[in-house]
């Protein structure tokens, strides 16, 4: 992971200028960054190819090329509404419940399209799961938060119920014991399973979040700046527990804050005004040493 945020001059570096036809038929020069193919050790978990993200007539994203290594963290950021959530809702198909969206391009998970007709939702969004900036935990009691999503989604045909509870299906204590380890909250609640969960702190709340996530055994963690609405102290648990997570799951974050970007994540996507990834690499090397100038303003703040 990386540790220090610090920049060095840019390296020289030879970008291919192309040409692509604009709308309106003019010729558009665009410089096609070699950076954004990263290699990386570990397996591809998610695959995107020419990604195009329309919200109506305005383009969010534009022709994203970029593959996600599995149990690793992968940060996103960039200036506000360059596009950063939007690429998040791509992974799991959440942009289709906005109606003046409309996907163009290709996102394979485990080299599967996930944007074909026939894919099932419900099934993609338990594999890719998802928390969000705010806190937002049901009204019920700790135990029925955790235990939701298994219950709604736990039919006998996918066999979840049973891989999640063992041969007891009743046997919801040991899966939220779980879950609740796995967030790193368990010690904090382990007396008042049964109370309401927006009695807790807004960190715990968070963490009962990811509880909830986790109990549906997703492979894939996406987080739309899980910390942002946190205090210090609520964000170092956060932050350590995407660490944590990294071992076993894929997590890709959102975050407006480079120093927890730089801290927590093994590759980082940089995204620039108009919805273009204008970096993609090694957390240390985008931090240490990006090769484009334009990310090297950005990450010194010479503006964003
Ligand atoms: N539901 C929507 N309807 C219409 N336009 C949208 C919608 N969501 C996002 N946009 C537009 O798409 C662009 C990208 O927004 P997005 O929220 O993905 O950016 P972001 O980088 O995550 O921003 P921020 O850091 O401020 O959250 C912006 O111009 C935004 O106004």
């Amino acid at each position: 992971m990386a540790t220090n945020i610090q920049t060095t001059t840019k390296s020289t570096v030879e970008n291919q200028t192309t040409s692509r036809q604009t709308s309106a038929g003019e010729s558009d020069e665009r410089i096609e960054p070699e950076w954004t193919n990263y290699d990386f050790d570990n397996g591809t978990k998610f695959a995107v190819d020419d990604l195009d993200v329309f919200y109506g007539d305005e383009q969010a994203l534009e022709g994203i090329n970029l593959d996600i290594p599995e149990e690793s963290v992968t940060a996103l950021i960039g200036p506000s509404g360059c596009g950063k959530s939007t690429f998040l809702r791509c992974l799991n198909r959440m942009n289709d419940r906005i109606k003046a969206a409309r996907v163009e391009g290709s996102v394979a998970l485990d080299g599967q399209e996930i944007y074909g007709d026939s894919v099932d939702l419900v099934e993609l969004r338990k594999r890719v799961g998802m928390v969000f900036q705010q806190p937002n935990p049901f009204p019920k009691s700790i135990r029925k938060n955790v235990s939701y999503g298994p219950r709604k989604h736990g039919d006998v045909e996918t066999g979840l119920l049973a891989r999640l509870f063992g041969d007891d299906a009743g046997d919801e204590d040991a899966l939220v014991e779980r879950a609740l380890r796995q967030a790193a909250l368990w010690e904090e609640v382990d007396d008042r399973l049964d109370d309401n969960a927006l009695g807790l702190s807004g960190g715990q709340q968070q963490r009962l979040c990811i509880a909830r996530c986790l109990a549906v055994d997703p492979e894939v963690i996406l987080m739309d700046e899980p910390a942002s609405a946190l205090d210090p102290i609520a964000t170092a648990k956060i932050e350590d527990l995407i660490e944590d997570l990294a071992e076993n799951y894929t997590v890709v974050v959102v975050t407006h804050n480079m120093q927890q970007a730089a801290r927590i994540s093994d590759q980082t996507a940089v995204f620039l005004t108009g919805g273009e990834l204008v970096e993609y690499g090694d957390t240390n090397e985008i931090f240490e040493n990006p090769e484009s100038q334009r990310v090297e303003d950005y990450i010194t703040g010479k503006f964003g």
